[in-house]
């Protein structure tokens, strides 16, 4: 019971942590101002391919999605830039971007730290949205934004996702909001055509997993272990029976994420029947433990080529 508790808390924790609004600029020394020439917001300039069709192509293909995270501006704009269009061009299918939050509650140390790095360089959301403005047309795969729920409250839900929509953006990600409280942001995603991924964990009741399954838009994501993201040694066999239990609930894509790191773990995961693998951790620590960020570049397009390997 308590481990449920603890996974129903993982999922429902909200923070009170303040942020700057949406659409103010933080002013720091730190702040590397990020040039980009200002461009119109071309409604068209996204992929046509969403996530669903993502997912049904992949499916129609008999191949499985390979879904890699890093955390915007870490170590900074211009590199995330890069690293984004290096996934896309070695063939990832859909890229999670994270926005860096004061108050990570679901990551672990590397994620963590990797926000703390973005946040001190003066990263914030209207940085991130004008370089995704230069970048999005630049993919040929989907986006899905990355956010804890604090930060679109403050924006406002409805101006959060209309600047998701303007910018070409997918898909949206929000780990501790809780299914009571998706209402809202399921309405304003469905209007601009936003598809809102909801997490189910190990401990989710059975009842509250087929509630999420039902909600949730482009894919499920199914945490694969309790506890917070992060590499690690082995993913959890009980992955194999919670992949069976959630395609018996609902015929959506289920992504595996947590702890995914070695192309062992992707072939065990593909193995059980998932439709998707996240990795996010083992990319993030490549990133901010490079000596540069060209070393950084270079070393997440082998390391990301080395899991690749293992979905053919
Ligand atoms: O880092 P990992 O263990 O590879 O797991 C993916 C994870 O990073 C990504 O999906 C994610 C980043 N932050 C999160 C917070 C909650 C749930 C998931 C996430």
């Amino acid at each position: 019971m308590a481990a449920a508790l603890k996974a129903t808390c993982f999922l429902q924790l909200k923070t009170k942590y303040n942020l700057p609004e949406c659409h103010s600029s933080r002013s720091s020394s730190t702040n590397r101002s990020f040039k980009f020439k200002p461009v119109m917001a071309n409604l068209t300039t996204a992929p046509t391919v969403g996530i669903s069709e993502t997912f049904s192509r992949l499916k129609q293909q008999g191949k499985v999605a390979f879904i890699p995270y890093v955390t915007a501006g870490d170590p900074d704009l211009p590199t995330t830039a890069e690293v984004l269009k290096i996934l896309g061009s070695c063939g990832s299918d859909i890229i999670e971007l994270g926005v860096p939050y004061s108050d990570p509650l679901a990551d672990g140390p590397v994620i963590q730290a990797a926000a703390t790095r973005s946040l001190a360089r003066g990263t914030n959301f209207d940085k991130i949205i004008a370089m995704l403005k230069e970048v999005v047309p630049q993919l040929s795969c989907p986006v899905a934004l990355f956010s804890y729920y604090n930060p679109i409250l403050k924006c406002g839900v409805d101006k959060f996702m209309t600047t998701l929509k303007d910018t070409g953006i997918h898909g949206l990600v929000v780990p501790d909001v809780p299914l009571e409280e998706t209402e809202i942001l399921r309405k304003e995603a469905t209007n601009k055509n936003i598809e809102l991924v909801l997490l189910t964990t190990p401990t989710t009741p059975t009842e509250r997993m087929k509630a999420i399954v039902d909600a949730s838009e482009g894919f499920v994501y199914l945490v694969s272990s309790v506890g917070v993201t992060g590499a690690r040694a082995s993913v959890s066999e009980k992955v194999q029976s919670l992949l069976q239990e959630i395609n018996a609930a609902t015929s959506k894509p289920v992504a595996v994420g947590f702890g995914i790191s070695k192309p062992e773990h992707v072939k065990q995961v593909v193995g059980w029947g998932a439709d998707g693998v996240i990795v996010g951790s083992a990319v993030v620590k490549i990133l901010g433990e490079a000596k540069s960020p060209q070393e950084g570049l270079k070393e997440v397009e082998k390391f990301v080529k080395s899991l690749q390997s293992a979905l053919l």
